[in-house]
């Protein structure tokens, strides 16, 4: 997306033809900061470290660490190494772990001396098929919002509750709940956006604030805990959330609090869509809360906070004593049945498993 006037994508190749340049999202919104990274190590540190973050662009960004590794030992025994090595980084998503498949799928047939320059062909096109699934998202989502648009008095937005950041800097570009949000605005349709601080390491008030800022859409920061009461008070039109990994009868893993935003929804009869392109659904898990790995993140993260000080310098504070433990589970898992509907490149999606299937026939028996 457009960053002041210059259009921005989460990362691309350097001049180098080797290494990437991303977005460090770490210092947003305070600062704008692209870095360099020419090394399989330095992947992994961007990914577990959350320089980059967001299901599909994590997927991405270790796509070129292999391609990156292939330049350096394009072996069998370095194509499984740097599987390893980047799977590892992050348990949650599952777009890392099928990113390192379909590169490793596409490779392995390759003669060694063919898979590098494959490798960053490859990388690159799923960094373009991603843009093309979130414009798709985008589409799909916007038929919803113009439906709800059309209930309401003329003028008067439709009011939308986000969690975390689901926008383009959780992918390459456009974003998967941002995708429908974007289109509207684009389309004329009035929306608002109520952003979730979400804690503890707050993309929606450091990420998704500043994105709707960026693109001009009107928006107001809540904290966490503030959705529920805004959704029994009628003030909220449609939650819409991203999601780390759906499962093949539609269980919804995403950023903690997705979850309370789910039962609120459902207590107030509020429609609650996920947006998700086709390579964050797991065919091969049912149950989610039983199967998906739940990221335990440092408990510094919850002890601590970054900002911005008065004299403007970017720093962490602490908010606790010292001496109290924090437990920082990074995602949970909504059940599909308090799930509205799931946004898919393809349509909106019922959330079960009849529901995928018949979205997606070619996954066949699932
Ligand atoms: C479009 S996926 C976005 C998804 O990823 C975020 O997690 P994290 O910031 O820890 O990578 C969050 O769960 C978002 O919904």
């Amino acid at each position: 997306m457009n960053v002041g006037d210059r259009h921005y994508r989460t990362i691309w190749l350097s001049d180098d033809r080797r290494s990437v340049e991303i977005i460090d999202q770490r210092w947003l919104p305070h600062d704008f900061r692209v870095e360099r990274i020419g090394s399989v190590a330095g992947i992994a540190t961007a990914i577990r470290d959350m320089w980059v973050r967001g299901a599909p662009l994590i997927g991405v960004t270790a796509a070129y660490g292999v391609a990156m590794q292939m330049t350096d030992d394009p072996s069998d025994a370095a194509l499984d190494a740097v599987w390893e090595t980047l799977h590892e980084t992050r348990p949650t998503a599952i777009n890392l772990r099928w990113a390192l498949d379909e590169m490793r799928r596409f490779l392995r047939p390759l003669p060694p001396e063919q898979r590098a320059e494959a490798a960053y062909r490859r990388a690159r096109e799923i960094a373009d098929e991603d843009v093309g699934l979130n414009r798709a998202i985008g589409e799909n989502g916007l038929a919803i919002i113009k439906a709800i648009a059309a209930r309401k008095p003329k003028g008067e937005p439709v009011n939308i509750l986000t969690h975390c950041n689901a926008g383009w800097l959780a992918t390459v570009d456009y974003g998967t709940a941002t995708a429908p949000i974007y289109l509207a605005t684009e389309a004329g349709i009035p929306v608002h956006v109520y952003v979730d601080e979400t804690r503890p390491r707050n993309q929606g008030a450091q990420l998704t604030a500043w994105e709707m800022a960026g693109h001009g859409v009107p928006h107001t920061l809540i904290v966490d805990n503030a959705g529920g009461h805004l959704m029994q008070r009628g003030e909220i039109d449609m939650v819409i959330v991203g999601t780390d990994r759906t499962t093949a009868d539609g269980d919804v893993c995403n950023k903690i609090g997705t979850y309370l935003k789910a039962l609120a929804a459902a207590d107030n009869h509020v429609p609650f869509y996920v947006a998700l392109p086709s390579p964050t659904i797991d065919w091969t898990v049912h149950d989610g809360l039983v199967e998906i790995p739940i990221e335990q993140r440092s408990a510094d993260e919850v002890s601590l906070v970054w900002g911005k000080t008065s004299d403007g310098e970017i720093a962490q504070v602490r908010i606790s004593p010292e001496t109290t433990p924090a437990a920082n589970p990074a995602f949970d898992v909504t059940p599909a049945r308090l799930v509205t509907g799931l946004i898919t490149e393809r349509g909106v999606a019922k959330a079960s498993r009849e529901g995928l299937k018949a979205m997606f026939p070619e996954r066949g028996q699932i």
